[in-house]
């Protein structure tokens, strides 16, 4: 059998992890019977996206990603719609694209996988243009991306600092929200998120029954929400349950339009970009081929019943709460009207 030809493009600033010895583990656990290599250098953003075009023009079977979600875009939309597939070497910040996948976080054991090269055709989507592979969104996730690029360092501690200073400061905006599955709908929310994939990196579940094979987007629209709610959400979102949880809508469609008052940041796979008021998001279904694991176990996706259970609990908790803070309102009004009548 002719050797298959693969490509490793490495992003030299993506995560914290130093990437100087990947060529020698390439090199070492590649098999070298299937494949003939070449590791680039990416010099520059949106270096990836012309070095990933080039291996395609000369017929590149595999062209691989070593960086985070951010490398993964660059090289993924050089690569839709065509016959040469993309690996992942998981080497970013979040890695949510490749924690989806169920790729091994160890550089090694993702060689040894690239070895089996099995590839399924799945799906990615567009928002004002963008393609994305992972997540996009507007609301408070896009502006969390504007501030992680601008914070000039990278890693997922990065990212909770900017989560935890910026949170509770941050302000709800009006959304209009068009798509065949749910007519239209007017929220006050404090993000809008459609998810190819299931999280935004990290183990941060946003849409944790998101399937890249479905031909569909899951949209998740999280109403504003306090102090009190802020911890539940958290919880929900790393224990796979942020679709029951009460601030949250959800509703699954291949087509959304989305309106809002200004112009603003929105985000691609974690890279912020300023868009206008009108903000069209499609899926393109079974767009790219990607090599995945052979031995992900998907059912590791689903909650726990102990991730359930919390999820029920801390839903009991709010649904007492609602009522406490309704019967409290009420006995306001009623302590009102007696003092009107008493005061005549
Ligand atoms: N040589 C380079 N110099 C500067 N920037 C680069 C270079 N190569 C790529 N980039 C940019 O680096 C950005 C960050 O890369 P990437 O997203 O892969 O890492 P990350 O943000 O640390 O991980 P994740 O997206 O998983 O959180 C990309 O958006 C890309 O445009």
């Amino acid at each position: 059998m002719p050797q298959k030809k693969i490509a490793f493009i490495m992003n030299p600033i993506s995560g914290t992890v130093k990437k100087a010895g990947i060529p020698k583990l390439i090199d070492e656990y590649l098999d070298k019977d299937t494949f003939s290599y070449s590791i680039l250098n990416t010099e520059y953003a949106g270096h990836a996206t012309l070095l990933a075009r080039k291996a395609c023009e000369d017929n590149c079977d595999v062209v691989v990603a070593v960086g985070g979600d951010g490398t993964i875009n660059e090289i993924g939309r050089a690569l839709i719609y065509t016959n040469t597939a993309m690996g992942i070497i998981p080497c970013g910040s979040g890695n949510g694209l490749a924690r989806h996948l169920m790729l091994p976080m160890d550089i090694k054991k993702c060689i040894m996988i690239i070895n089996k090269c099995m590839t399924h055709d799945l799906d990615y989507g567009v928002i004002d243009g963008h393609p994305f592979f992972c997540t996009c969104g507007m609301g408070f996730d896009a502006y969390i991306s504007m501030r992680f690029a601008e914070a000039g360092k990278r890693g997922p501690v990065t990212y909770l600092e900017n989560i935890l200073k910026s949170g509770l400061k941050y302000e709800a905006e009006e959304y209009t929200i068009e798509a065949e599955e749910i007519g239209t709908i007017h929220k006050r929310a404090y993000l809008v998120s459609c998810a190819n994939a299931s999280q935004y990196g990290n183990n941060a579940y946003i849409a944790p029954q998101a399937s890249m094979s479905d031909g569909l987007l899951d949209v998740i629209i999280m109403e504003p929400f306090d102090m009190i709610d802020a911890p539940q959400i958290s919880i929900d979102m790393f224990n796979k349950t942020i679709n029951k949880n009460p601030k949250v809508k959800t509703f699954k469609s291949s087509h959304i339009l989305v309106h809002r008052k200004n112009e603003g940041v929105i985000h691609y796979d974690g890279d912020p970009v300023i868009a206008g008021k009108d903000i069209d998001i499609t899926l393109h279904h079974k767009g790219i081929k990607i090599v995945v694991n052979p031995e992900a176990d998907k059912s590791r996706r689903k909650p726990n019943m102990v991730q359930n259970a919390f999820c029920d609990l801390f839903n009991d908790i709010y649904a007492v709460r609602t009522d406490i803070t309704k019967q409290g309102k009420h006995i306001q009004t009623i302590n009102k009207l007696l003092l009107k009548k008493l005061n005549k």
